[in-house]
C-alpha cells in the first residue's frame, strides 16, 4: 500500500471565472476566484473522489500563492512538495469568458509564472516513490527550469516503478514553436504508461502530420504506453490498449454552462476508476459523467464531483447524440 494513489506535477494557479456570463469579457465586471491549472484541477478532482493525492509544484510567495496552498490542503492534498518561490515570480492567472455555452475562451497571464520556475533539485525521488502514479501535465515542459524538473520526475518515476500518466494539456502561450512542443511531448509520451489528450493535442505531439487515431496509437505503442485515451469534445472519447482493444466513451446530455474544465474533470474521474481497476469502459463513463457535471457549473476545480454524484448522474444519464 503506497501513501498516495497519485502525485500530480505542474502548475497550481488561479482561475478568475466570469460571474456575469453569456457576454464578452470586455463587458464582464465580476470574476470569481478559484484554484486552477490543469494538474491542480486533476489533483483536486482526484481528492474529491477520495483518492490519496500529493502535488509537486511551485507557487508565488504572496496572497495568491497562499490561497492556492490553503485550498489544496483543505481539499485533502499533501502540499509538502509545493515549493514557495523566493525570486518574486507570480501566480499564473486564467480569466475565462463565457459568450455562450459553446463559445468559451480563456485568457492566460503566464509571464514569469512561479510554476515554470520549479527546478530539478526540488524534485524528490523519495516523495515520488510513495505514489502509484505520477500525473505529468504537458505545460510544465514549456520552459526551463520546469522542463528539466518534469523530465527528471518522469525518469525517477520510471526507475522507481511508479506509473507515468501524461496529460498532454497543451496551452500554446508559453511555447516558442510547434517543433519544440513536439520534441518535448515525445520525450514524455515515449516513456508514459498512460497518455490522455484531445485529438488536437495528439496533432501537436505529432507536429501536425495529420495522423488518424489508429496511426497515432500504432506509433505510440512502439514505446512504453499501455493505454491511450483520445478525447473528442462533445463527441466523447476513445481508449486504446496495447493489446489492441478499443473502447468508445460517450459524452452525456447536460446543461452546459461553459466548456472549460471538461478535460481536467474527465482525467480525474477516468484515473480514479482506472486505478481502482473498475475497467476501461467504466473509466470512460466516469470521465464523461464527471465532465458533464463540471461543465454545468462555474468553476473547474471547486465543481469537481464526488463518486456518489458521478454514480447518481450515470443512473439517469443520456448519451449525447453526435451531430
Ligand atoms: N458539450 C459537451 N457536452 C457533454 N460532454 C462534454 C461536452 N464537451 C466535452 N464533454 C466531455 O468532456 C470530455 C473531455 O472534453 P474535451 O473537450 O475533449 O477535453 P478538453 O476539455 O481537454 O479539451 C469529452 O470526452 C466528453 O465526455
Ligand atoms: O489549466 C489552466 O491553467 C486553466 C484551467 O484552470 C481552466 O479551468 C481550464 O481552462 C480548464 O480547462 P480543461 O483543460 O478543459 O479542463
Amino acid at each position: 500500500m503506497k501513501k498516495f494513489d497519485l502525485i500530480a506535477i505542474g502548475r497550481a494557479a488561479v482561475d478568475l471565472n466570469a460571474v456575469e456570463y453569456n457576454r464578452p469579457m470586455e463587458e464582464t465586471k465580476t470574476f470569481a476566484k478559484y484554484v486552477g491549472g490543469s494538474p491542480a484541477n486533476i489533483a483536486i478532482g482526484s481528492a474529491r473522489l477520495g483518492q490519496k493525492v500529493g502535488f509537486i509544484g511551485k507557487i508565488a510567495d504572496d496572497q495568491l500563492g497562499n490561497y492556492v496552498k490553503l485550498y489544496m490542503k483543505e481539499a485533502g492534498i499533501d502540499t509538502s512538495n509545493l515549493v514557495v518561490d523566493k525570486d518574486g515570480h507570480k501566480t499564473g492567472l486564467t480569466f475565462t469568458e463565457i459568450l455562450s455555452p459553446t463559445e468559451c475562451d480563456i485568457l492566460m497571464y503566464r509571464d514569469q509564472v512561479a510554476d515554470l520556475y520549479l527546478t530539478s533539485d526540488e524534485i524528490n525521488g523519495e516523495y515520488i516513490s510513495q505514489a502509484n502514479m505520477l500525473v505529468i501535465s504537458g505545460t510544465g515542459l514549456a520552459q526551463s527550469p520546469s522542463r528539466e524538473a518534469i523530465i527528471k520526475s518522469m525518469f525517477l518515476a520510471k526507475k522507481l516503478g511508479v506509473k507515468v500518466v501524461f496529460e498532454l494539456d497543451y496551452r500554446p502561450y508559453t511555447w516558442k514553436n510547434a517543433e519544440e512542443t513536439s520534441i518535448y511531448y515525445k520525450i514524455i509520451a515515449n516513456h508514459a504508461d498512460v497518455i490522455i489528450g484531445t485529438r488536437d493535442e495528439y496533432d501537436v505531439l505529432e507536429n501536425g502530420i495529420g495522423n488518424t487515431n489508429d496511426e497515432t496509437v500504432a506509433e505510440l505503442f512502439k514505446h512504453d504506453a499501455q493505454l491511450i485515451v483520445i478525447k473528442v469534445g462533445s463527441k466523447g472519447s476513445y481508449a486504446y490498449t496495447k493489446e489492441g482493444k478499443i473502447y468508445r466513451g460517450y459524452a452525456y446530455e447536460t446543461k452546459v454552462l461553459k466548456s472549460f474544465g471538461a478535460g481536467d474533470s474527465f482525467a480525474a474521474a477516468f484515473l480514479y476508476a482506472y486505478s481502482k481497476n473498475l475497467g476501461i469502459e467504466t473509466a470512460l463513463k466516469f470521465g464523461g459523467a464527471s465532465a458533464s457535471i463540471v461543465i454545468s457549473k462555474l468553476s473547474s476545480s471547486d465543481a469537481m464531483p464526488t463518486v456518489e454524484e458521478i454514480e447518481n448522474f450515470l443512473k439517469t444519464a443520456k448519451i449525447k447524440e453526435v451531430e
